[in-house]
């Protein structure tokens, strides 16, 4: 089969003829939900991404105060977009009752810049904070992000590789279409460890953010799941200070920490009508978002010499950095 008809194929709608001479000059890799993906500006992603991507960084103007969440797939986006939309919103909405997150899926509240967004030819509203998520690796953010003068803030979630992979490699199962054939545990893990996952490698995803983070810790907030799962309302409290909207004294005593806490908690979101039966982005069942939410779920699921290897690899990826995660 041709080359430039596997790219229809693996795209789901028509290229220009430009967007397929373009493709064919990239490396390409087998991808774990689509035919290919492809290496654009030092990462890996989706023939159809990659127009997205291009309109976002041609096209955004970050404005004073937006609100950008990022992260790679996996990590808790989901649950660090609801933290920050309540966090944001919490004086125009009550947590308890009638609050979007109860019928709406964080995806919908916040949404993505490659894909709600631009993937539409939709510009971001003019709500001020704008909220906003992106998959975009640091370094490949449009500049008007990344100029210090730009008072936006970008909030990064990180997670350990080794439950992020596990994450994913179910995602996918629920999502890979049946076409495109097997795809083992062992081989995603070999193209994982190899750095080939949608904006991938892993490690440089979250290298970008975590140097930008301590370079600049006014302008990107890292944060990590398993610190969050482990103390969420000492991480609300960091969250909604670094957005410049710190919780007050009353707040506080009023019990506001622990009712964001609850609203966004896994076994709140997942029960949820919405989450259990409503689709997003792109026709994606919510219900696939919400798995277990465990810390040490791979626990279950790696042989000693996976364990081994992805260890070793983020090790030598990490070192020097001062970033790093216990496993
Ligand atoms: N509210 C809340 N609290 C804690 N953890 C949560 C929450 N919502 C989703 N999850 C878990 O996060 C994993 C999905 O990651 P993402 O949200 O980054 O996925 S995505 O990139 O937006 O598709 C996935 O992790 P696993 O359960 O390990 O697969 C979800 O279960």
């Amino acid at each position: 089969m041709a080359f430039t008809q596997l790219i229809e194929e693996d795209d789901h709608q028509e290229l220009s003829q430009e967007s397929k001479e373009f493709l064919l000059t990239l490396p390409r890799n087998k991808g774990w939900r689509t035919r290919n993906l492809y290496l654009f500006q030092g990462f890996w992603c989706q023939a159809k991404e990659i127009h997205a991507i291009l309109s976002f960084q041609q096209h955004f103007q970050a404005q004073a105060k937006d609100i950008i969440v990022a992260s790679i797939p996996k990590t808790g986006t989901t649950w660090l977009k609801a933290l920050t939309f309540s966090i944001v919103n919490r004086h125009l909405f009550t947590l308890q009752k009638e609050h979007p997150l109860l019928t709406s899926n964080p995806h919908d509240l916040v949404p993505f810049l490659e894909y709600n967004l631009y993937a539409n030819n939709n510009i971001p509203g003019p709500s001020r904070p704008r909220l906003m998520a992106t998959h975009v690796p640091f370094h490949a953010l449009p500049d008007s992000i990344k100029m210090e003068s730009n008072t936006s803030r970008v909030v990064y979630i990180s997670r350990n590789p080794f439950d992020t992979f596990l994450s994913i490699w179910h995602f996918m199962s629920k999502i890979r279409p049946d076409e495109l054939g097997p795809f083992s545990f062992e081989e995603a893990f070999d193209m994982y460890c190899n750095g080939v996952v949608g904006y991938g490698p892993y490690w440089e995803h979250m290298l970008g953010y975590y140097k930008e983070s301590m370079k600049n810790p006014e302008k990107v907030l890292f944060l990590k799941y398993e610190e969050l799962k482990d103390n969420i309302e000492f991480h609300l409290k960091r969250l909604a200070e670094f957005l410049g909207c710190p919780f007050s004294a009353e707040e506080e005593r009023e019990g506001v920490i622990e009712d964001v806490a609850k609203l966004c908690s896994f076994e709140n979101l997942k029960e949820l009508d919405v989450n259990k039966n409503g689709k997003c982005i792109a026709n994606f069942e919510n219900k696939h978002l919400f798995r277990t939410a465990k810390v040490g779920d791979w626990m279950n699921h790696f042989t000693p010499l996976m364990v081994e290897q992805l260890s070793t690899i983020m090790e030598q990826k990490l070192e020097g950095s001062g970033l790093a995660f216990k496993i």
